[in-house]
């Protein structure tokens, strides 16, 4: 389904990816590890061209998503993001900015996309939150919403970048159910971690980046009770 070929990029002289190759299958939930500034979420953000392509291509079911031929906007349509940090539009409330991206994006009219909106807040347990603003909110509600903001697109795959760094221990579970019901529900997902149980019991392959290379990947047992390389080793012995 996503097919990533050569993916280098680098931001002015600082070389942030150095050539990744992976496929990842449709439905795989797909974690990525590694320490801080490996480019994790550098590799993210290129498959959905948040960051531009310095050499290398991805292509998402054959369609190759830095070329300058194909529409940015069917990418974002197929590819939901939560963020680190929620980016929710903070002046509307919490159903608006679950309405606002179909609305406008794909033309939705007002009635319908306000019943897919609370449909989808009640999947994300905030049925009563439709009115409330974010800052009305915890931060693991906003992450919810956020959730449900992506999910209102009705991607084919979401992209976590850390979607739990930014709560509170308490609020970290809410999250990651919300995140294991859409993966029994067969989404297929990239999330870039730091909460390794979530990745051991959760993922079907886990990535270990390290300095902008893939150094390890595998599954969960092999990673995680078997890493093969020295920095893999090194990086689990820190963060188990
Ligand atoms: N827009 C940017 N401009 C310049 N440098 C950037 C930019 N975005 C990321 N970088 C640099 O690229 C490197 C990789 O960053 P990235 O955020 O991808 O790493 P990461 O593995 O996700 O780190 P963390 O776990 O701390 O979030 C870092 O050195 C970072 O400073």
């Amino acid at each position: 389904m996503i097919k990533i070929e050569g993916l280098h990029k680098s931001f002015g002289e600082l070389e942030v990816l150095k050539g990744i190759d992976y496929e990842i299958n449709e439905k795989e939930i797909i974690c990525v590890i590694g320490p801080s500034g490996s480019g994790k979420s550098t590799f993210l953000r290129c498959i959905n061209m948040l960051e531009e392509i310095t050499a290398g291509s991805v292509f998402i079911d054959g369609v190759k998503v830095n070329d300058p031929k194909t529409n940015i906007n069917d990418i974002r349509k197929d590819v939901g993001m939560v963020f680190q940090q929620f980016n929710l539009f903070p002046h509307m409330k919490v159903l608006d900015n679950i309405t606002v991206s179909p609305r406008k994006v794909k033309n939705m009219d007002a009635k319908e996309a306000e019943i897919l909106a609370r449909q989808l807040l009640e999947k994300v347990g905030l049925a009563d939150k439709a009115n409330a603003y974010p800052e009305q909110l915890s931060g693991g509600q906003m992450q919810r919403v956020a959730i449900a903001r992506a999910l209102a697109m009705k991607p084919r795959v979401m992209l976590f970048d850390e979607p739990t760094s930014a709560l509170d221990p308490e609020m970290v579970k809410e999250v990651l159910d919300v995140m294991k019901q859409l993966a029994y529900e067969g989404m297929t997902m990239v999330v870039v971690t730091h909460e390794m149980g979530f990745a051991r019991e959760m993922c079907d392959r886990v990535l270990f980046m390290d300095q902008g290379l893939l150094m390890e990947e595998g599954t969960p047992a092999q990673i995680f009770n078997h890493p093969n390389h020295e920095r893999t080793k090194a990086f689990l012995s820190k963060v188990l």
